[in-house]
């Protein structure tokens, strides 16, 4: 790669958002990881500095991956594997609350998880070695308190005067059917702020790499909770995914650039890399050999 230097800093990108601008396309990655291919090849652009990042299409460039499908083990160890220590990913969420409205953003700190057990959480199941991360604050605190003054400018500048919000909780619900009524009014007693089908296990699996990871996310509807309005459907959705994704990309023109010098800088860094060093339960002298070949892949203390 014509590299200033290596890739830092992974996008992710969601419903309706399939690709960046204001980048200079470098090269395209077809990479097979230990646990499979990506949703997409990655694709390498540079930044108008020449600093270069990576971008993946969680859904795949056509969407026809769903969300329990997402192959997200494999997104996240490709893009730890050749460099990247921060992850700015993109989700198009319903609103659970009304202060929320279609077109807004939202930049969460917390999640309930109400997937199925049915998606591949963890890089360590079924290998004979035991790993519990810390996941208490599953977002990096630091990164999401770097971008979100910066997502508020852009978008202050941006058509249309879009609010943020911030300190929110996302639900992340299996699908591909939307919440009924009761799970919807439920979601909300419990605290849940927006929702989406993609935050699990992605957020997951990017601290079990010991990547910074923040999530901006775009309200597409107001779910199924309003009494007397029709539920979400896909049309309502597509309605606001198409300006959505526009507002998107010109928050990732605007924001990339900061975030990669920030990460190269080490100033996001300091909480999240190193956490997995004491993580592992099982003792390095009775961990399979195929299994710690595999985990060096995407951590250095198996190598
Ligand atoms: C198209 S509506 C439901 C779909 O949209 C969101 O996808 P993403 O998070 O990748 O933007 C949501 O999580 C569902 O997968
Ligand atoms: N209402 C909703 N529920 C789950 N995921 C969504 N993505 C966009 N809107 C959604």
């Amino acid at each position: 790669m014509s590299a200033n230097e290596n890739v830092l800093v992974g996008c992710i990108g969601g419903s309706g958002l399939y690709h960046l601008d204001n980048l200079t396309f470098v090269k395209k990655l077809d990479i097979t990881t230990p646990w499979g291919k990506p949703s997409s090849p990655i694709t390498i652009s540079s930044l108008p500095s020449g600093d270069l990042i990576a971008f993946i299409s969680r859904h795949g460039p056509h969407h026809t991956i769903t969300p329990t499908e997402v192959p997200a083990r494999a997104n996240i160890a490709a893009l730890k594997h050749i460099g990247c220590q921060a992850i700015v990913a993109f989700s198009a969420v319903g609103s659970l609350r009304e202060e929320i409205a279609p077109g807004h953003f939202i930049i969460p700190d917390q999640i309930i998880d109400r997937t199925k057990g049915i998606r591949e959480d963890t890089f360590f199941r079924g290998e004979g070695v035991v790993v519990h991360s810390m996941f208490g604050e599953p977002f990096s605190r630091k990164l999401n308190e770097f971008v979100a003054p910066k997502v508020e400018k852009i978008l202050a500048e941006a058509e249309g005067n879009v609010k943020l919000h911030t300190g929110k909780t996302v639900v992340c619900m299996e699908g591909p059917a939307f919440s009924t009524r009761a799970e919807s009014l439920m979601y909300r007693q419990w605290g849940g702020d927006i929702i989406n089908m993609s935050v699990i296990p992605e957020a997951k699996l990017a601290r079990e790499c010991e990547l910074d990871y923040t999530l901006i996310c775009t309200s597409t509807d107001f779910d199924a909770w309003r009494v007397g309005e029709a539920p979400v459907t896909v049309e309502e959705v597509i309605k606001t995914l198409h300006t959505n994704a526009g507002n998107s990309r010109a928050v990732a023109a605007g924001l990339l650039q900061d975030v990669h010098d920030v990460v190269k800088e080490g100033k996001v860094l300091d909480e999240i890399k190193g956490s997995m060093r004491f993580a592992c339960v099982t003792r390095a002298d009775v961990q399979p050999e195929a299994a710690k070949k595999k985990f060096s892949y995407i951590l250095p203390y198996f190598e």
